[in-house]
């Protein structure tokens, strides 16, 4: 599924507007959505409505109107003036149609917010940046603390379109009503907790011009089953590529074997771990099925570089670092395989990222390449940790990046995100980290492609925690990479389904 960043959005609303259908019935159409997934709580007869004074209040105005023309008792909460020519043209109608404004600073505000069986946010919506203040951010704290159905309109006051930011407060809603397509901000945390359910509304919008304008997607279900690839009756395992994994040390005997393990369970031909040797006995006594090459010393140094050079030559693609540790051998070691392969598709996971951190120069000489950091370690190479840094850094480095976290982004050199929403706090362990990257170095072998591969990766383990029927608390990283079966048959029965029509 297609979102936008705001000023996106703006963008299309101006194409569309540029057509010939003026903003005034793109409100019109955007409030005549909301109105009907208000009336989807039956029991809900006063509303109140808190508008803003740009074209997000403007729809709140509106949304008024049509609720009051429905037999619904309405108050609007006028946090700003209406500032724009179709807030002011929306205000003057809900007054001509009987509605009641009331300004923020009246005391009897809070009274009339507490009867309402349900209030509407309609105070700042892609136009908002900054932090809530004052009246507003004090009454939005109040109304979160009220029991009625709070909706927000576009997206709840105070957070972030563009990143899901919050300053301060923000409205806590129940249900989003958003238009044209989901916001960046709708799914990344913080924001995609004050958002509750997300309902996209994209009538009267075209969607040719939202297909040419935006690039970005959350991973769903659709997009799953067109990037993975095919399995063919008439294959062996050459078809579906090799791929190695290059890690272990003293302390991180097991790292390998998760990596491994999800490089197998995701589909990859051949699996090749070459490992110090702890770490390979625990791969060779778990995972027969893994050709296991030993290193020659008990963390990976420059003695083991020819070996690997000559392995990686039988590999589609490389994974550097699931518990490579942080001996000074190991970094150099790694930064010289990353100037070695710098044409070659890589994932570069955990500590093979303390190694880079090293020599941030070495990245602007690979061409081919994906990093799984977590914020920690995105901190350690980029100073920051926020979208717009993350962007940046892909940008500059012309890499791609996947941020790990509850909404895992990967975002590749020319601004396109794809948003992970699948996953459960049972991937918030020791572990999933190396299961990440052995998928995503499965598929990359597999496709040949490292976003594609990046975009299954966060899919697949994801999607496998959910479908566990191991309870989230308890579950491991090797519990979850024995459930990749489960979210191949999902996806082949989702399939099935689609093509007979079933769910149509
Ligand atoms: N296709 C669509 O998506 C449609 C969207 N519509 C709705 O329009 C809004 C966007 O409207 P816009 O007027 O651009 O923006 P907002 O209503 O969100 O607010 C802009 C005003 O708010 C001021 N502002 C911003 N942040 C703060 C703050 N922290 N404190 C105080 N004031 C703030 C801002 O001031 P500036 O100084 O930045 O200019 C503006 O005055 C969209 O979300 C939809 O709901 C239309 O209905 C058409 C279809
Ligand atoms: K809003």
């Amino acid at each position: 599924m297609k979102v936008a960043f705001p000023v996106q959005m703006r963008r299309i609303d101006e194409l569309i507007i540029e057509r010939g259908i003026p903003s005034v019935l793109l409100m019109e159409n955007a409030s005549r959505s909301v109105l009907e997934e208000v009336l989807k709580y039956p029991t809900v007869k006063e509303i109140a409505i808190l508008c803003g004074g740009g074209n997000n209040g403007g729809d709140g105005y509106a949304i008024g109107r049509l609720l009051l023309n429905a037999g619904k008792t309405v108050s609007v909460i006028e946090c700003y003036h209406p500032s724009t020519p179709d807030a002011i043209f929306n205000a003057s109608l809900f007054v001509s149609f009987g509605g009641g404004i009331h300004a923020c600073e009246e005391s009897t505000v809070e009274s009339l917010l507490s009867r309402a069986d349900m209030v509407i946010d309609s105070i700042f919506g892609t136009g908002f940046h900054g932090e809530l203040q004052g009246r507003v951010a004090e009454l939005v704290e109040y109304i979160n603390g009220l029991k009625s159905v709070k909706l927000a309109v576009d997206i709840p006051s105070g957070v972030s379109g563009f990143d899901g930011s919050v300053r301060g407060i923000a409205f806590r809603a129940d249900k989003t009503v958003t238009f044209g397509a989901g916001k960046v901000g709708h799914y990344l945390y913080p924001g995609r907790d004050y958002c509750g359910e997300v309902v996209v509304r994209s009538e009267g919008f075209s969607r040719e011009i939202l297909d040419r304008q935006l690039d970005s997607s959350v991973i769903d279900e659709e997009l799953v089953l067109e990037l993975l690839p095919e399995r063919h009756a008439d294959s062996h395992k050459g078809t579906y590529g090799a791929v190695l994994i290059v890690g272990g040390s003293e302390i991180y005997t097991g790292a390998p074997f998760l990596s491994a393990l999800g490089a197998l369970r995701s589909g990859c031909g051949l699996t090749y771990t070459y490992t110090p040797p702890e770490a390979a006995a625990v791969i060779r006594s778990n995972l027969p099925e893994v050709i296991a090459i030993v290193g020659k010393g008990p963390h990976i140094f420059r003695d083991d570089l020819d070996t690997i050079v000559e392995i990686a030559k039988k590999a589609d693609s490389i994974v550097i670092g699931p518990g490579i540790g942080r001996n000074e051998e190991t970094a150099e070691t790694v930064l010289e395989l990353l100037k070695v392969f710098s044409k070659s598709s890589m994932v570069l996971d955990a500590d093979g990222l303390y190694a880079l951190s090293k020599d941030l120069t070495v990245l602007s000489r690979t061409e081919d390449i994906l990093l799984t950091p977590h914020p920690g370690e995105f901190r350690r190479l980029c100073g920051e940790t926020d979208l717009k840094s993350l962007m940046d850094f892909c940008e500059n480095f012309h890499c791609r990046v996947i941020l790990k976290g509850s909404s895992s982004v990967l975002c590749n050199p020319y601004g396109k995100l794809s948003i992970n929403i699948t996953g459960t706090t049972g991937l918030a362990k020791g572990g999933s980290g190396d299961l990440l990257s052995g998928t995503i170095g499965s598929f990359a072998a597999q496709t040949g492609d490292l976003e594609r591969a990046g975009i299954l990766g966060m899919y697949f383990m994801g999607k496998a925690a959910e479908l566990s029927d191991e309870s989230d608390a308890s579950n491991t990283a090797s519990s979850i990479g024995k459930e990749y079966s489960r979210v191949f048959s999902c996806l082949v029965e989702g399939a099935r389904g689609e093509k007979h029509g079933i769910g149509t």
